[in-house]
């Protein structure tokens, strides 16, 4: 694999006039992050990203913009970004993704944000009836030749550099080429959603990863390699970490239901794993307040008071109506008379109880097919929401590939034992 112009110290020089760092020596100078912010569409905006990287992230993305309308619309750039976003004292390490499926567009939209991020991401995975429409995220999986194109174009014109997030393909050996192409084409982080584009909504599942660790055994060893697919809980993290010895884990879902997912540092103070729902939304509240500027960030305020207090609204009826009735131009009193304060006022009451240090308790279950335990947490805390599938629905041969490893008699089963050894040694700092 040739990239062109490397130098020995880790950097390229490209028509642009600055060297930029390639993937390894970029990855250091981002602090080698380990957890990450997946982006998400109106969702990993700018107050999301702050209070994440309260709770424990140490890198985040961007939600996918699309390219042709962040070159081409001031309105769409006004909605999607301001000044505070990417700024060097809050907002960093950032990546910002986009969507495109022309390298002009693409290299137009990137050279808008370029100054106020560490490195521009394709996002290759999106499989939703839009993208299929507009041609892009993971319905460029069969045109290799525009993909290679389109992350070439960045790697050899713009300052910062690029990256990639794909999904798998059936095939290893296919999804290993593929990522293979990727890398050829420029991209200095990979990441890999263990995912195959039909697995969405209903039919998600288990992200497979096997086929990650797959991918990075047989890659170049100095790929920067993220692991993304299956986060639950904070020990989540470092179990992936050993399995694939990746250098970082992504989480989307996990972050935005429990930000403390993150949070292994302080793995056993729960308040920090699985924060109290009061006081996450209040410091929430109080971040997209300071983030005057980010319209994305008021618009995507209502969603999030959704997932943070997904588990408390189904035992207070009048505060899901309250909340119901919000939007981004309700103004932020009646936002904080309405909602937060009553949540508030109800959880003082709860922790009021006498009886409060028997109830305010999280239990581990057994041990699941997926390698994790799911958690008993009480409804105050925030956590993750999962549906209850068994991988079935989403792909088969993963769930026939976790039996034949649980199976004693199976080679594979030898390995697994292996790496729970190396769970308990683990370290995901
Ligand atoms: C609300 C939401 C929005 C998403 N938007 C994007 C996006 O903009 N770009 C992208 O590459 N993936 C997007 N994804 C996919 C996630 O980045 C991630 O790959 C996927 O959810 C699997 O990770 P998880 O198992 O931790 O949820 C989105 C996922 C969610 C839940």
């Amino acid at each position: 694999m040739t990239l062109p112009n490397n130098s020995a110290d880790g950097s390229s020089t490209s028509p642009s006039a600055k060297p930029k760092l390639l993937g390894r020596a970029l990855f250091e100078k981002i602090g080698k992050p380990t957890k990450i912010v997946a982006p998400m569409v109106d969702q990993s905006e700018l107050a999301w990203r702050i209070l994440s990287r309260r709770y424990g992230a140490t890198l985040a993305y961007t939600p996918m913009f699309h390219a042709k309308n962040f070159a081409t619309s001031e309105k769409y750039r006004r909605d999607m970004w301001c000044d505070q976003d990417g700024c060097s004292r809050t907002d960093r390490p950032l990546v910002v993704q986009f969507c495109a499926n022309d390298p002009d567009y693409l290299l137009e939209a990137a050279k808008l944000v370029q100054d106020k991020c560490d490195a521009v991401d394709l996002n290759l995975g999106c499989p939703q009836g839009i993208a299929k429409k507009g041609r892009y995220g993971s319905f460029l999986m069969e045109d290799w030749d525009l993909i290679h194109k389109l992350i070439r174009t960045l790697h050899e014109n713009l300052d910062v550099p690029v990256t990639a997030k794909i999904r798998v393909f059936p095939e290893r050996e296919k999804t290993l080429d593929y990522a293979k192409m990727v890398l050829d084409a420029g991209a200095q982080f990979l990441t890999v959603h263990g995912r195959l584009r039909e697995q969405k909504g209903q039919q998600t599942g288990l992200a497979d990863w096997d086929i990650i660790q797959y991918l990075r055994q047989n890659l170049p060893s100095d790929t920067v390699f993220f692991a993304n697919g299956n986060i639950l809980y904070p020990e989540d993290i470092s179990r992936c970490m050993n399995k694939i010895h990746c250098d970082g884990v992504m989480s989307a879902e996990g972050n935005l239901y429990n930000p403390g997912v993150f949070n292994t540092e302080d793995a056993v103070d729960k308040d920090k794993t699985f924060p109290r729902v009061d006081k996450l939304l209040r410091e929430y509240f109080e971040i997209v307040k300071s983030c005057e500027g980010s319209q994305a960030s008021r618009i995507a305020m209502k969603s999030h008071f959704f997932k943070i207090l997904r588990p408390f609204l189904p035992h207070h009826t009048d505060i899901r109506t309250n909340l119901a009735s919000m939007n981004a131009k309700t103004s932020f009193d009646d936002w904080d008379e309405k909602v937060v304060k009553k949540v508030e006022q109800v959880v003082l009451e709860i922790f009021q109880q006498e009886d409060i240090d028997a109830k305010d308790v999280i239990t581990t279950g057994e041990t699941e097919l997926w390698g994790g335990a799911y958690r008993q947490v009480p409804y105050w805390r925030c956590q993750p929401y999962f549906r209850p599938v068994n991988g079935v629905t989403g792909d088969k041969r993963v769930v026939e590939s976790l039996k034949r490893s649980n199976d004693p008699d199976t080679a594979d089963s030898q390995q697994d034992k292996k790496c729970k050894v190396d769970d308990v040694v683990a370290s995901t700092s």
